[in-house]
């Protein structure tokens, strides 16, 4: 389909013996928000990976927006944010911003008004001049996510985005990722938090290396029989186990 933002066709991933990716299919369209759940281990940042061209499949292609990855052009085209913060300690978040911003391309004169948009977004604005060292594990977290939001990029890519944000913010910031979908950005994101799973266009469960289930959160439920996406993650767990 055109409007495939990312497209895993038949992707198999094998780390030594063990098969974490089984001939996966499984696609983001333009302007919605995919949610990928799963249990620990069951593949759903290996998925990331070889979506953004960090991993390479052994066998099975991906695409972003019809390019096949690993592919750098693309790469200016998305934000992303990984599981594990990567950020320069001894730098404090607004120069780790401006050396971000820089990296994306994004007009000198239009860094700092960009800057204060992303950090009101996970209200880190009175925090920007300290040095990231000093930072909580959350507040690393929330840095991690403006990066992800600089330059209002087309594609953003999530990976546990909320772990270690209070319950406020991480609302505030789901309204945030909405927004961002209702002006047309995508956005896939992986989560434990099966509250979070609700809020999305499309659930996606990964287990036992393939995606067996894959449509809105309340088509899901239903099919499922149950009233919570939770309960259609424990449910699916147990018809595998
Ligand atoms: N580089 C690697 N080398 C060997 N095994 C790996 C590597 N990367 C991932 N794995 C294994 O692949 C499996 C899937 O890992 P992955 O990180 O994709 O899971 P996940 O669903 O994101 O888990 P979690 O929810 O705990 O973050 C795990 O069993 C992991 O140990």
């Amino acid at each position: 389909m055109t409007n495939d933002i990312i497209r895993l066709t038949q992707v198999t991933k094998q780390y030594g013996q063990q098969v974490v990716l089984d001939a996966v299919d499984f696609s983001v369209h333009q302007g919605e928000i995919v949610g990928l759940i799963g249990p620990s281990g069951a593949g759903k940042s290996t998925i990331i990976k070889i979506a953004l061209g960090m991993e390479i499949a052994d066998a099975g292609q991906a695409t972003v927006f019809t390019k096949v990855m690993p592919n750098r052009k693309v790469l200016g085209q998305l934000g992303y944010m990984a599981q594990s913060d990567a950020l320069y300690e001894q730098l404090t978040a607004r120069e780790n911003l401006q050396f971000f911003a820089e990296m994306k391309g994004i007009p000198r004169q239009k860094i700092a008004g960009e800057i204060q948009r992303v950090a009101t977004i996970v209200a880190l604005t009175s925090d920007l001049d300290k040095r990231v060292s000093g930072y909580s594990g959350g507040m690393k977290r929330r840095l991690s996510l403006t990066i992800a939001f600089l330059g209002n990029p087309s594609l953003v890519i999530l990976d546990e985005p909320t772990v270690g944000i209070d319950p406020a913010l991480r609302r505030q910031i789901w309204t945030e990722l909405q927004h961002m979908r209702d002006q047309g950005q995508t956005i896939l994101v992986t989560t434990h938090v099966m509250d979070e799973a609700e809020l999305v266009d499309r659930v996606a469960l990964l287990l036992g290396g393939a995606v067996i289930a894959n449509d809105a959160p309340k088509v899901l439920e239903a099919e499922y029989g149950v009233n919570s996406i939770e309960d259609v993650f424990l449910k699916a767990e147990g018809v595998k186990g």
